[in-house]
């Protein structure tokens, strides 16, 4: 088999990243603004480049406005954590020396967090704070035509006095500010005006909010606007969960991200290891309750960032929802296991830990950049003799002679529904037509991956959904099409509070605080 498995075939990848070029915001001149050379030596800018310093507007204003800017029109993810773990403090102010004509002083570990709570916050809350905005203008058109960084701009100070009720005056003063520096004086005196009226509204306590009445429609689009969210997704929820849960999940959304650690045993490191490592960093922690290896972080990620824990493999980041399911799969020393949707290789490098260096997990993903990610992964956390990687289609992988093993997973690609709370800017690149389209590919995927499975062997379905249609539904439809497989109940390898009746496993992000995904064992009868 495992000659077989090492066959790549290869596939065009798939680039779905559109590229950002900064505009031209108008005037780019300033009085504050001062010429400076970096062209130091031993410095790694090769250029003697004259850059504009402007030390008045502060920077993470200017680093928040641009990172705004990149992931609504540039493509780029709201992922905190990667972009924060380049440690790219110099990466961000180059893009806002590229957007906005100059550069600010260097951010600080305060200016980082800061960034991180701004950007994360003002895109959860865009549609709340686009209702006010807009609410707060005489004519709903002149929103309309607001110009981008006018609007992220204008974001950022509703969000900073609504949301984080820092000093409001400052906030207006600093925002004025930066829309001057970076547009016009015009734009500044726009700012005001409406951040002024912001301030009074808010302290005569009448933020103009729609009201939740009226049929399901209205209630929904109520809901949307008061917990901002798509309108569609409102609706979904309602109808599966009800009113109250759906409110319950909209508000957890809109939480700030938990992080969990998992020690890289691959490496030798055990969970009491990190967690010494976590006490020296001052990193408040707690242990996971349900699984060995992983210990919960809520704040202080970015110092484990810095010392390098990532980077060296001591510990990765993976939410134990994502190690559960490893749970389910129950990876054992020995074990071949075919991984077939494995990048970028969180459950792949887990479940390769698992086996102490006897057997393989095959990895098979249609993403080559991605099982890139995966292989550097691998080497780094020293499971890499027990990792082989497959580029391919799954499809059509399947369809020539399948290899067969009796652990195959198949995390399927999905809506994501289940980690909003992390991923702040998926729920408004989601829309409802994704998710047919997404059960058409579960469903070939699902009938692809069982080709692969040996008789009494397991086939394990995941996602990162809690959506019914992408989850007991599909399994349903694959039960109809194979009746050769048959449900294995999931209590023998998950805690009982994480094991549905049909015997599914399901982490509800309300109910478990943990992102929600969702997986079903099914054994091959035949
Ligand atoms: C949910 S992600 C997998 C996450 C991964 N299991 C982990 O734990 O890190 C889904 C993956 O499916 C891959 N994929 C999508 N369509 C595929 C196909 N037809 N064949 C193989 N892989 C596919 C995507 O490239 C993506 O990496």
């Amino acid at each position: 088999m495992a000659h077989v498995l090492s066959l790549h075939v290869f596939l065009s990848a798939q680039t779905q990243k559109t590229s950002y070029k900064p505009s031209k915001f108008s005037n780019r001149t300033n009085k504050s603004s001062t010429s400076i050379s970096t062209a130091k030596k031993g410095l790694s800018r090769p250029s003697h480049k004259i850059q504009k310093l402007n030390l008045e507007v502060s920077p993470h204003r200017a680093v928040s406005a641009v990172r705004l800017m990149r992931i609504e029109f540039g493509g780029a993810f709201a992922d905190l954590l990667n972009e924060r773990g380049k440690g790219s403090g110099d990466n961000e102010m180059g893009y806002v020396e590229r957007t906005l004509g100059f550069r600010t002083r260097d951010l600080d570990d305060r200016d980082l967090r800061l960034v991180t709570d701004i950007v994360g916050g003002t895109i959860r809350w865009r549609r709340y704070l686009d209702h006010l905005i807009a609410s707060l203008f005489h004519d709903e058109s002149v929103f309309r035509s607001i110009e981008p960084l006018l609007l992220q701009i204008l974001r950022i100070g509703f969000y900073e006095i609504v949301k984080l009720n820092m000093p409001p005056y400052a906030v207006v003063d600093e925002n004025v500010k930066l829309a001057k520096v970076a547009l016009r004086p015009g734009a500044g005196n726009m700012v005001n005006g409406i951040l002024r009226k912001l301030v009074l509204v808010k302290e005569n306590n009448s933020l103009p909010l729609p009201k939740l009445e009226g049929d399901d429609r209205a209630r929904a689009r109520a809901l949307a606007i008061i917990y901002s969210h798509p309108v569609w997704m409102v609706r979904r929820w309602t109808k599966y969960i009800g009113e109250e849960n759906a409110i319950r999940l909209m508000m957890w959304n809109n939480r700030d991200p938990s992080f969990s650690l998992r020690a890289n045993s691959g490496k030798g490191v055990t969970r009491d290891d990190l967690v010494t490592q976590l006490d020296s960093l001052k990193v408040p922690h707690e242990v996971s309750l349900h699984l060995n290896d992983f210990v919960r972080v809520n704040i202080g990620l970015q110092n484990v960032i810095r010392a390098g824990l990532l980077k060296e493999g001591t510990c990765s980041v993976q939410d134990e929802s994502a190690g559960l399911v490893v749970s389910v799969v129950d990876p054992q020393p020995g074990d071949d296991i075919i991984d077939c949707c494995a990048a970028p290789g969180g459950k792949t490098l887990f479940m390769a830990s698992r086996l102490s260096g006897k057997g393989k997990v095959h990895a098979i993903d249609i993403n080559e950049g991605r099982l890139r990610i995966l292989r550097e992964t691998a080497k780094v956390q020293n499971v890499d003799g027990v990792v082989a990687t497959i580029h391919a289609d799954l499809r059509t992988f399947a369809d020539k002679s399948p290899p067969k093993s009796g652990k195959v997973l198949l995390d399927a690609p999905c809506s994501g529904l289940g980690v909003l709370s992390k991923r702040a800017d998926l729920r408004w690149n989601r829309r409802l037509e994704d998710l047919e389209e997404l059960k058409n590919l579960q469903d070939e995927l699902l009938d692809a991956a069982s080709t692969l499975v040996s008789p009494e062997g397991v086939l394990i379905y995941s996602t990162c959904s809690i959506d019914p249609e992408e989850n007991e539904d599909r399994v349903d439809a694959f039960l109809g099409r194979h009746p050769e497989f048959r449900i294995d109940p999931v209590d023998r390898y998950v805690p009982s509070d994480f094991v549905t009746e049909r015997g599914f496993y399901f982490s509800d992000p309300v109910k478990h605080s943990l992102d929600g995904a969702f997986a079903a064992r099914l054994v091959r009868t035949l």
